[in-house]
């Protein structure tokens, strides 16, 4: 039976008597609205750890734009129906005030990662995304943290502060489950309208195919820019970017010894959509 936990003594409660008898603990963090990405990371949890704890927090502190917070799908009776078909042992669902209690002041903040692509167009989004991953890691005591390549930036940012801060904790980056025509599974795609939906799955298949040409010995800068303009073509609004990025710094590189990564971030139907995929 999956549990609902608000309190955080309760939850470190719980997970001290988990420890105490030499159990994994792993922890899948989410703002909710769940779909079969982020299952996919309670199954990838559930198949390494002995206990499995889903948190949903809405975080206001990542959130740059006020409008996004208050239109933040919020499903919980939902999820929990789900994450109890996955088996997960704990949802942790605390009230805004029992993560930020009055007088709370501190800023986990992540240099050289946070600072290019979302974190240019989102200013604060990775200080607040760092500093409850960093709470949520001290709250839940995991051994290990499940995050979706989605988000890569996040992921490499989240795998920074585990390094840089010595976190006692193993970073798992999980692939992106995507729907039948490539679009990234996301929360934020409910908000979509049919027709926007219907050609949302445009941006994957116009990175694929950047990635492919450049590959392919195309350069990067004219790949980029017929992916930018078959968004336009199919009817996004507004391009944010295409960026071919070093995957773990995300700064600019040509260096194809390393790994490299090709990011996007568009606008649809007011919906900002990200996306990524090795190069
Ligand atoms: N399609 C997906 N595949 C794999 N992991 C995912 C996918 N979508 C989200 N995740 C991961 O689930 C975790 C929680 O993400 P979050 O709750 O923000 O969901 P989301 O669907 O990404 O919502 P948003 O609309 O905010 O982008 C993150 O680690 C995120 O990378
Ligand atoms: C990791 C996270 C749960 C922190 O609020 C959020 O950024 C998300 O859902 O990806
Ligand atoms: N999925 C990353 C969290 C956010 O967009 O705020």
């Amino acid at each position: 039976m999956t549990q609902i936990i608000r309190k955080i003594a309760d939850l470190r409660a719980l997970v001290r008597g988990w420890k105490a008898a030499g159990e994994v603990v792993g922890v899948v963090p989410t703002m909710g609205a769940l779909h079969d990405g982020h299952l996919s990371l309670a199954r990838a949890a559930k198949a390494d750890c002995q206990r499995v704890i889903v948190t949903i927090f809405v975080n206001p502190k990542q959130f740059n734009n006020p409008d996004d917070l208050k239109q933040y799908p919020r499903t919980e009776t939902a999820d929990a129906a789900l994450l109890q078909t996955v088996g997960v042992d704990v949802i942790f669902a605390p009230q805004p005030d029992e993560v930020y209690p009055d007088g709370f002041t501190s800023t986990v903040s992540v240099g050289g990662v946070s600072e290019p692509l979302e974190g240019r167009m989102r200013p604060g989004h990775f200080d607040g995304v760092a500093t409850v991953v960093t709470k949520l890691f001290g709250m839940t005591m995991a051994d290990r943290g499940y995050f979706g390549q989605k988000d890569w930036q996040q992921l490499q940012v989240v795998l920074r502060l585990v390094r840089d801060l010595n976190l006692p904790i193993t970073i798992v980056g999980c692939e992106t489950i995507r729907e039948a025509d490539g679009l990234a599974m996301s929360s934020r795609n409910s908000r979509l309208t049919p027709e926007g939906r219907a050609i949302a799955g445009v941006l994957y298949a116009a990175i694929s195919t950047a990635a492919e040409d450049i590959r392919a010995g195309q350069s990067d800068r004219m790949a980029i820019r017929e992916a930018a303009e078959k968004l336009r073509h199919a009817g996004f609004d507004r391009v944010e970017y295409i960026e071919l990025r070093d995957a773990e710094t995300l700064m600019p590189s040509d260096d194809t010894r390393r790994p490299r990564r090709m990011l996007a971030a568009a606008w649809l139907d007011e919906v900002r959509l990200i996306d990524n995929i090795p190069v």
